[in-house]
């Protein structure tokens, strides 16, 4: 369904919270929050003294509970919900989650936020030794290999199926008596443990849904971690050691609101120091800065500042317009930019202007600004993206997986630069989105993934592999090996860097 998409989508929201008596309602408000990352549908399962209850379908959060009684059926002091955008399987209700499994030893629920590289490779496997399966997204397949494990706690079945998907993953599971959360040996998703002032605990995908239901951060999940929530309070376990952390850089970029702080960092202070590091890379004489709503409007308040111009409102977005949305044809969805963004024409009409945007996907959104601020009588525009071209498609839970949707896959940014009718374009670079967003962990690229900037992957890519060969050139393919060779970077995956096998 991707290719009927425009521009960017999110990537799934989790939220859990274990200890309070309105649990459902607290985790429809944490869900609310974390709207922006999917809007296909959600769900929320509750947990009524160990009987677990679930509601889910297609749509908006609002529109899933658009009746109280919904929520009020959802009893129990223990819930956890997820709202959906679709990398993996159709959008059918069915692969709405969270998934709700009744066994014969008792009730448990599932929510995954990521993208499996083996999911499809699994699938496969399990069924023909006989599995079931409900859905066709990759989420259930965790379900399977922990009943078949040989291990005899759900814990310990758990930490073996762990070790056997590969990919993106933050997952949320609860039973009877106990919240799971588990993130990925690489850390592509966020995932953060809060607490509430009863003392309840919140498992969410972003601190913004801590902050709405006013718990405070206790930590953040670490990568290879486990964490455990039950009546006596959290423990925390490790499932492997080969972990190694490439946090996904558009989280920074474009998806997470910039009230959240990732590991730390604060997602809009981060965006604004990309701004100024792109106002320093890429300047240009001109008379003003303007930001394209929403997500670049923190990168144009640093590059404003940086650059000592004025941070002008030249564009104006339409609220009513989701921020994300389905057009069949490419006529659809250059009127859909119209809808969704006016240029305004007191502002920048004989001026010279520089446009950020934090990325360009098919460069739709791009185009029509450029086209937009012409017609309202912009004397030049400057477009400057705050963020690296999108050259490489992302298996691991951002639906850029493919490489002919990617306009910078294709064309260089001169020809990009054309193509959107700009005076002239530039991007930032690698070096200056990692020293941006200042993770500083032991690890490459300062512990961001920048795979779909260079093409420098921390996994292997399993399924995808083969399709992913064949969409780059031999040319890319020789560059790719030598990253591979002095990547022994990537040195604690069990799935080493997937190149590093191929070039032996
Ligand atoms: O090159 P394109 O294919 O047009 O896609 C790129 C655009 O998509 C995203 O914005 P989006 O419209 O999703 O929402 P936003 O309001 O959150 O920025 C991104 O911020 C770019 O503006
Ligand atoms: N965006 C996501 O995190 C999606 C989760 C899962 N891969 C699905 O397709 O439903
Ligand atoms: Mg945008």
């Amino acid at each position: 369904m991707s290719a009927e998409l425009e521009g960017l989508h999110e990537e799934c929201g989790l939220f859990g919270v274990w200890g309070h008596p309105d649990a459902a309602r607290i985790t429809y408000f944490g869900l609310h929050a974390l709207q922006h990352r999917g809007q296909e549908g959600a769900g929320i399962v509750s947990n009524e003294n160990g009987h677990l209850h679930g509601h889910r379908d297609l749509g908006l959060l609002a529109q899933v509970f658009n009746d109280d009684k919904k929520i009020d059926r959802l009893k129990g002091n223990a819930a956890i919900g997820h709202v959906r955008y679709a990398t993996s399987g159709s959008g059918s209700v069915d692969n709405i989650q969270p998934f709700l499994f009744r066994f014969f030893d008792g009730d448990v629920a599932l929510a995954h936020n990521g993208n499996l590289t083996n999911g499809r490779q699994l699938r496969r496997e399990l069924e023909a030794d006989g599995g079931i399966y409900h859905s066709n997204s990759d989420t259930e397949v965790l379900m399977h290999l922990i009943r078949r494990s040989d291990k005899l706690t759900l814990i310990e079945q758990l930490k073996d199926a762990l070790n056997t998907v590969h990919g993106g993953f933050a997952y949320l599971l609860m039973k009877n008596d106990c919240m799971i959360g588990a993130l990925d040996p690489n850390g592509f998703r966020p995932l953060s443990l809060g607490q509430m002032t009863n003392g309840a605990y919140v498992l969410a995908s972003e601190t913004c849904a801590l902050d709405i239901v006013g718990a405070k951060l206790v930590r953040n999940i670490e990568p290879g971690e486990l964490i455990i929530v039950n009546d006596d309070g959290y423990t925390i376990e490790k499932y492997t050691d080969k972990t190694q952390k490439a946090i996904c850089s558009m989280e920074f970029i474009y998806f997470a609101r910039p009230d959240s702080d990732i590991y730390g960092v604060n997602v809009h202070s981060a965006r604004k120091r990309a701004g100024a590091r792109l106002a320093q890379e890429a300047p240009v004489d001109a008379d003003m800065v303007i930001g394209v709503p929403n997500s670049s409007l923190s990168a144009a308040a640093g590059y404003a500042e940086e650059s000592g111009l004025p941070n002008e409102m030249g564009l104006v977005k339409n609220q009513y317009v989701a921020r994300t949305f389905i057009q069949p044809t490419q006529e659809l969805r250059e009127q859909g930019v119209r809808m969704k963004l006016s240029a305004v024409r007191g502002v920048v009409e004989g001026k010279r202007v520089i446009v950020i945007d934090d990325s360009i996907v098919r460069g739709t959104t791009s185009r029509r600004i450029v086209q937009l601020l012409r017609e309202a009588g912009a004397a030049e525009v400057h477009m400057r993206i705050a963020s690296p071209p999108l050259r490489y498609p992302c298996y691991y839970g951002i639906d850029i997986s493919r490489t002919s949707e990617l306009i910078a896959a294709h064309k260089s940014v001169q020809e990009i630069c054309e193509f959107i009718g700009a005076d002239s374009l530039a991007y930032l670079s690698i070096d200056g989105l990692v020293e941006t967003v200042g993770l500083n962990a032991d690890a490459p690229y300062g512990g961001l993934c920048v795979a779909y900037f260079n093409g420098d992957y921390p996994t292997s890519l399993g399924d995808y592999e083969e399709e992913f060969l064949a969409s780059i050139t031999e040319e890319d393919k020789k560059r790719l090996t030598e990253f591979a060779r002095d990547s022994s970077q990537y040195y604690g995956n069990e799935y080493t860097h997937y190149l590093m096998e191929k070039s032996k």
